[in-house]
């Protein structure tokens, strides 16, 4: 088991807490691929984690071996100080990892509203038919979930678009329901899949400061996958550089900017 108690405080006066998530020696090969290669890196309570990395380095490979979609090849996941095994999807969706996809995967005809209510499916006790079916009103247990619901919207600043369907929203809106969503969760690790890929400059400043807000406000440990450089440096305590299915470089920003290596590969192959 690993050892939870210890953590460290960040430049900005954040504390972050002990090991919550211990990837150890991943391998994950797709036939005669090898997308990962002999990877190991831990994920702490709280902290704000990036992967960085040319196209094709293996990045969206390690959120899903992350997020427990893929099984590893070869090497270990432990969550919470336990050793994760081979999982069925319904154990994936109550382990508390919510992410966002590359590509929006929004419902487009439903209402914002609805769209986030589907992130909190995994944490009803009775199921939507049953809720649905509920001529009576509202249950106190739908109440419950609107109310959490709620606060993210606010928190989220989405009052005013709340009754619109999600297929008539800007881009940057769209990305913002996708992390209310993930967040109606109430999720141990946010996984975020390119969270800024498409997105305006003030749009992009918009989503950075909701980031760093939701880590404030809920402590939230997220886990994210971003090519803008600037962003990245700006938002993680700690980066992990890949390249080519391996790991280049693991630390703070500072160092990692300064990594020889992640220097090279950012520089010298242009392999996107
Ligand atoms: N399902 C799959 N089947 C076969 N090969 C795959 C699969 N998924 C990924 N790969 C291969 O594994 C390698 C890593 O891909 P991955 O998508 O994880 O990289 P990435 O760093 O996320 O790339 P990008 O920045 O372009 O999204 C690539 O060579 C890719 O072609």
């Amino acid at each position: 088991m690993n050892d939870m108690s210890d953590g460290y405080i960040t430049a900005d006066g954040r504390q972050i807490g002990g090991v919550l998530m211990e990837l150890k020696n991943i391998t994950l090969k797709f036939g005669g691929v090898t997308a990962i290669s002999d990877i190991s890196f831990d994920i702490r309570q709280g902290e704000i984690r990036a992967i960085i990395g040319p196209n094709g380095a293996g990045k969206s490979s390690m959120l899903n071996v992350i997020s427990g979609f893929y099984i590893p090849t070869e090497g270990e996941v432990w969550f919470k100080g336990y050793k994760r095994g081979p999982m069925r999807p319904y154990e994936i969706a109550g382990l508390g990892i919510a992410r966002t996809f590359q590509n929006i995967a929004l419902f487009d005809g439903m209402s914002v509203l609805d769209n986030i209510m589907t992130g909190r499916l995994t944490l009803m006790k009775s199921g939507l038919l049953s809720q649905a079916m509920w001529w009576g009103g509202a249950s106190k247990e739908e109440d419950a979930h609107r109310e959490k619901v709620e606060k993210i919207i606010d928190f989220l600043e989405i009052q005013p678009i709340r009754k619109t369907p999600v297929g008539r929203l800007p881009y940057g809106l769209k990305k913002r329901v996708e992390l209310a969503r993930a967040l109606a969760a109430e999720p141990k690790i946010l996984l975020l899949d390119e969270p800024m890929a498409g997105m305006n400059v003030e749009e992009k400043e918009d989503m950075c400061r909701f980031i760093l807000d939701v880590n404030d406000e809920f402590g939230t440990t997220t886990v994210l996958i971003e090519h803008d450089m600037g962003v990245v440096m700006d938002l993680s305590d700690r980066v992990v550089v890949m390249d080519y299915g391996r790991k280049i470089g693991d630390g703070p920003p500072d160092e990692v900017r300064n990594n020889q290596d992640v220097i090279d590969a950012y520089l010298g192959v242009a392999h996107d």
